[in-house]
Parts: structure tokens; sequence; C-alpha cells
């Protein structure tokens, strides 16, 4: 199977890093092109992938064709590309978030198979999480070969997309709100004299854990807060003290204000 990517930035990059760790394809399997060719050029060269010398000829060798740039370029790249979905039977996969499959549909016409990918940066070592979600003309053989690529390199939900948003905000974003946590937390250590990377060292293993014991013991997260607070002690101070920061509310906003720009509002 020769997966074709169109764009290749960071979320393209981590697909791709997570692909050839898992030994799931061949380097010589994946074919890239981007806006410059002293980005991909390089790139292509390191990881020994095929480069294409316009989005065209990506999708001219694809039996999949990831499209990885950003969302306002939907219509320029999906116009380029359309002679060869109309030529042969490629498997058009967006990771464009605020582009709805009736988005894509606008400019690609109604009968392609058409399948939304919100994947994660984590999916770089393995461990992303990925939502999929087809339109009506995607068969069942698209989206299972959808699903098993990216469960390749994490775990995939397949989702309504009416639901995208949400998991934007809380999966696909996310991350960057949960690496702003850590970093904020690790610098509190150097605050108290810790060095930076000693700080993120305990802090990163202390948030695997956490997330691990939440998924492995199936308990509610309010339920293992009470296990850490001791009564009168050092943990329940320090969640009043979040909460009375507003802790909460400021996730609530970070949410509102994903999901309101994915929405476009
Ligand atoms: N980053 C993330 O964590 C996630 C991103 N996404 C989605 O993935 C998509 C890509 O995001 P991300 O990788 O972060 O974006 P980047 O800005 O890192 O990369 C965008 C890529 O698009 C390329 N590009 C620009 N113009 C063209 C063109 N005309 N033809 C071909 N390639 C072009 C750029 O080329 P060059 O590098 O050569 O300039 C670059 O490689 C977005 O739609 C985003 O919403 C979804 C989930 C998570
Ligand atoms: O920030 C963004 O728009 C992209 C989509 C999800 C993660 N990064």
């Amino acid at each position: 199977m020769k997966i074709g990517f169109i764009g290749l930035g960071n979320m393209a990059k981590a697909i791709i890093e997570g692909l050839l760790l898992k030994k799931v394809i061949l380097p010589a399997d994946i074919i890239v092109h981007s806006a410059h060719a002293s980005n991909y050029q390089p790139y292509a060269e390191k990881f020994s992938l095929k480069t294409a010398e316009t989005n065209l000829a990506v999708a001219e060798q694809a039996d999949v064709l990831i499209l990885a740039v950003k969302p306002e370029l939907k219509e320029e790249v999906l116009t380029e590309v359309k002679p060869a979905l109309i030529q042969h039977k490629v498997a058009l996969l967006s990771l464009l978030t605020g582009v709805t499959l009736a988005g894509l549909t606008e400019v690609v016409g109604s009968t392609f198979a058409l399948v939304r990918v919100m994947p994660n940066l984590n999916v770089r070592i393995g461990v992303g999480v990925t939502a999929i979600a087809g339109n009506n003309v995607a068969t069942e053989s698209a989206m299972a070969t959808t699903q098993s690529l990216f469960e390749q390199i994490g775990e995939v939900i397949r989702l309504p997309e009416a639901d995208f948003s949400t998991f934007v905000a809380l999966a696909g974003s996310a991350p960057a709100f949960a690496y702003l946590f850590m970093d904020a937390l690790a610098h509190a250590g150097v605050k108290y004299g810790l060095s930076k990377n000693q700080a993120l060292k305990i802090v990163s293993q202390m948030v695997v854990g956490s997330a691990q014991l939440i998924q492995q013991s199936g308990e509610a997260p309010w339920n293992l807060i009470d296990q850490v607070s001791s009564p009168g002690g050092t943990t329940i101070a320090g969640v009043l003290a979040l909460q009375e920061a507003g802790f909460e509310p400021a996730i609530t906003k970070a949410v509102d204000a994903t999901i309101k720009k994915d929405l476009g509002e």
C-alpha cells in the first residue's frame, strides 16, 4: 500500500515517524510533497521516503492520500489532485480541522470516498488517539483501511462527525494543554530549586503513571483524588488552591475556545 502525504508539517511528520517506528510501512511506500522542496527533500532523504514534484503526482501514485495542509488550503490542493481521484481509486483522508466532509465534498464532488481523520501529535511514538468518520461513499473497506493504519500508531475511535469539534478539543489540541500543565508544574519545581530537566522528568513520569492508573483501574479521577488527599494533608491544600485559582473553569474555557475555532465561529 502506498501512502501519499500532501503537506509535510508537524502532523504529517508525526504520522510518518510513528508508522516507520512501528515498521508498518516501508519508507519507499511513502510519497511526500509540500510547499517547499527545502523542507520535504531533506526530510525525505533522512527517512528514505519517495518525493513527488507536485501534489497531483503524489495523488497519482498513492493508494491512500493524506491531506495534511492547513485547512484554508483545502480548495487549492483538492482542486489540484481531483484528476487523480477521477483516474484511479484513492482513499482520501483529510486531517483538516474545521473542514467537514460536506466542505470537502463541495470541492471534489460527492462520488469519492472521503474519510475525516483527527489524530494527535502523540501518534509520533505510537500512542496517539485518532477519530475517524467517513462520508456516505466511504465503504467499510475504506474505513477499515484507515482504522487499521491509525491503530498502528495509537487508539482509533469511530466518531459521528458532529462530535469532531469536541474531539479536537479533548484530543487533537489537548496535548498542548497537557504539555502546558506539565511545563507549569515543572517550572514551579524550578522555583523550589530543581533543575528544569529534573523537574520535567519527575512531572512527565507522574503524568504517565496517573493516566495509566485511570485507564487500568477504571476508577473515576475524583475517587483517585480522594485517595491521594490525606485528611489535613498537602494534596487537599494544593487541590483547593487550584480550584480557587479557577483550574476547572480555565480548562472549560480552553475547550470552549477550541471548539469555537473549529466551528469557525
Ligand atoms: N499539529 C497537530 O497536532 C494536528 C494537526 N491537524 C491538522 O493537520 C493539518 C496540518 O497541520 P500541521 O502539520 O500542524 O501544519 P504545518 O503548518 O506544520 O504544516 C503544513 C504543511 O503544509 C504544507 N503546504 C503549504 N502549502 C502547500 C501546498 N500548496 N501544497 C502542499 N503542501 C503545502 C507546508 O509545506 P512546507 O513545510 O514545505 O512549507 C507544510 O508542510 C492541519 O489541517 C491541522 O488542522 C490535526 C490534528 C493535530
Ligand atoms: O492547532 C491546530 O489548529 C491543529 C489542529 C489540532 C491540533 N493542531
